[in-house]
Parts: structure tokens; sequence; C-alpha cells
């Protein structure tokens, strides 16, 4: 008998792995006008589009019938000639190498993709989520400001059945293997499946490393927070810090990338609290790190203690931020957030 999504985790890592080396090889290549400004004011490059259509290419033809929440769709692309060649091209490119490590001929890799069928595989990711059933989410940038500074970003691909995340995989193409060798080999792929741990692979392949959260006391936590202050009340962060007598600095890093990072015990806390603007969180921004948290011995809620609920559609709704951490410390850090909005309220 196979294990638990054996599939599912087989072509998911490989679909990461495509977009990675995708991400990757635009980076190092981008030029001018290649990036957008969506209506919500972020950015969204060549290589989001990509490696959306990539990811979604690969797991419509291993899994037809399964709906995807992805955040790009391809409404811009639809209007410009330009942009939508180059999309066209880098998604085509990378669907049309060779098979690698554990790909099979069936998911359809190898052949290429006319524009409308690349452009309706960016468009399979508007589902609109929900409590039932099957359904992956896709981030094919998160953190899309970090890919553009040349620093952290993930690509984020989720499974859900029933509003619960069963399977996620991470690739993060700039993380450092060993946080203490942070000039050393850069490229991870961390991957959870719920009941079997959490790993961490390496970009380039070999054998996956098992992921233990540490047991952590306060005195020794950092806080795994955001470079972008719109992003997370990051002086609230502060305060938090100073309650619980935190010394270490924040350690700041965009993207799921943090997830990773917690995982394998690189920091203390994820914390992430709203800025008050009224920004619902994404699905696609919280699944597979929640589910690698919770395999690596750790929890996470949000910053009331409740869990994170995937089944509401494409947002987390009203939920207050997240905060995910050991489960040693966990209810003395929510009482110290706790502590920290009330004085934020004065
Ligand atoms: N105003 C906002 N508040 C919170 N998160 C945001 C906001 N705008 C974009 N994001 C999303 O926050 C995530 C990055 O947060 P972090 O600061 O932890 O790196 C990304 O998913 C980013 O989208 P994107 O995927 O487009 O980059
Ligand atoms: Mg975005
Ligand atoms: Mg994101
Ligand atoms: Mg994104």
């Amino acid at each position: 008998m196979s294990n638990y999504l054996d599939i599912e985790q087989q072509v998911a890592i490989a679909a990461v792995r495509r977009a990675c080396t995708l991400t990757t090889a635009v980076f190092n290549n981008l030029v001018k006008g290649e990036t957008l400004v969506k209506s919500d004011k972020s950015p969204v490059t060549v290589a989001d589009f990509s490696a959306q259509a990539v990811i979604n290419t690969i797991l419509t033809s291993a899994f037809p019938t399964d709906p995807i929440v992805g955040e790009e769709d391809a409404a811009d692309l639809r209007e410009n000639s330009e942009l939508r060649s180059r999309v066209v091209g880098l998604a085509n490119d990378a669907l049309g190498r060779e098979l690698g490590l554990g790909e099979i001929a069936e998911w359809g890799l190898g052949r290429i993709r006319t524009e409308q069928e690349l452009l309706d595989a960016i468009d399979r990711g508007r589902y609109e989520g929900g409590r039932k059933g099957r359904m992956w989410t896709l981030d094919p940038i998160d953190g899309t400001k970090g890919f553009l500074r040349g620093e952290q970003y993930a690509v984020c691909l989720a499974l859900l059945v029933d509003a619960r995340v069963e399977l996620g995989v991470i690739g993060c193409p700039n993380l450092p293997q060993d946080v203490s060798n942070p000039s050393g080999p850069r490229g991870c792929i961390f991957v959870a499946v719920r009941g079997q741990g959490a790993l961490q692979y390496t970009l380039s392949g070999g054998s996956p490393v098992p992921l233990k959260m540490p047991k952590l006391h306060l005195s020794e936590l950092n806080l795994l927070e955001s470079v972008e202050s719109a992003h997370a009340a990051l002086g609230v962060n502060e305060r938090v810090a100073q309650i619980l007598g935190i010394t270490r600095a924040p350690t700041r890093m965009d993207s799921q990338a943090k997830y990773g990072a917690l995982a394998r015990g690189d920091g203390g806390v994820y914390l992430r609290l709203p800025t008050g603007v009224g920004y619902r969180e994404k699905i696609w921004d919280h699944a597979p790190g929640a589910l690698l948290i919770e395999e690596a011995g750790g929890i996470i809620s949000d910053g009331h203690g409740e869990p994170l609920d995937f089944g509401l559609g494409r947002t987390l709704g009203e939920n207050f931020g997240v905060v995910a951490t050991g489960k040693g410390v966990h209810s003395q850090i929510l009482k110290a957030v706790r502590q920290a909005q009330e004085e934020a309220k004065k």
C-alpha cells in the first residue's frame, strides 16, 4: 500500500521545483516593463504569472477535477500581447524540459502549449474556495517584493480536503540550506504531509532532512516577521518582544520562508498582527506554512488563539493575524499579544 497522498506529494514537489527554476531564471533576466502594479497596489511580475501557469498545468494534468485557489489571474495578460508572449515562452520553457527526478510522462510534461491553453491554466486558479472537498491553494510567488529585491520569496502550494490542509510544499530558492552558513548553498523545499511529519529537501535534490522544532524558552526566542511594514504591525511586535523579555533582534524575511525558518528552529515565533487597515489574509499565504508548523511539532493560531479557518473562501475572513510557535510558549505569547494590543488601543 502506498503512503497517504504519495502521488499528490510527488506532483506538488515536481511542480514547485519547476516553478522555482523558472523564477530564478526570470530574476536573472528581468527587464523593465515586466512588473505590473495590481489594483491593491501590490506588484506582480512575468515570473508570478508563468509560475502559476506551470503549476496549474501540471496539477490539472495529474488531477483534472481538483479546483485551485491561486493568487493570480490572466486578465492583465489577455490585454497585453507583449507580456502574454513572454509569459507563454517562460511557461513553455519550464514545462518543456525533459523529465526530472520522480516525474512521470503522464503529467503531460514536455508538450508545448498554446497561448490559450496557458491563459486558461492561469485562470483555473479562480476557484472561490469553500468548506467541502479537495482543493489546492497556490501562491506562485509569495513575497513578490522580496523576489524583486533579490531576497526571500517562496513558491507555495497546499492541498486541502474539507478545508483542512493535508499537504504543504514551500519552495524557497534564495533560502540558505543551513542558517549557520548564510553564504553557503541556497535553495530549500519544505514538505509536510498530515500525520507524516515535516521535511526539508534541497532544491537540487538529495535525501530529505526531518524537521522538529526545538523546545525554546522565552529568553531564547526571536521573532520572525515581515520586511514590509505595510504587511504587519511591526511596532506591536516590538512591544510583544519587550513584554516577553525577548532581547534577540527580530529576523525580518519576506514570504512563507518564515514558516520554513521556524520549522527548522531558525527563529522562535512567527508573529503577524493586523495593521488595522482591514486587509484580509489570503488562504494561499498560510495554508502550507500552517501544516509545516504543526507537523514540525509547533502550533499555529490567530492572535486571539483561534484556529485559522481555511474554509471561508479565498481569505481567512475576519481573522486576527497569525501566531505560530512552539507548544510550550504559545499561551504566553498570546497573553503578551493581548497586553500589547490593549496598550495600543489606549
Ligand atoms: N497590505 C497587506 N497586508 C498584509 N499582507 C499583504 C498585504 N499586501 C500583500 N500582502 C501579502 O503578504 C505576503 C507577504 O507578507 P510578508 O510580509 O510576510 O512577506 C504576501 O503574500 C503578500 O502578497 P504577495 O504574495 O503578492 O507577495
Ligand atoms: Mg501578490
Ligand atoms: Mg503571498
Ligand atoms: Mg504571490
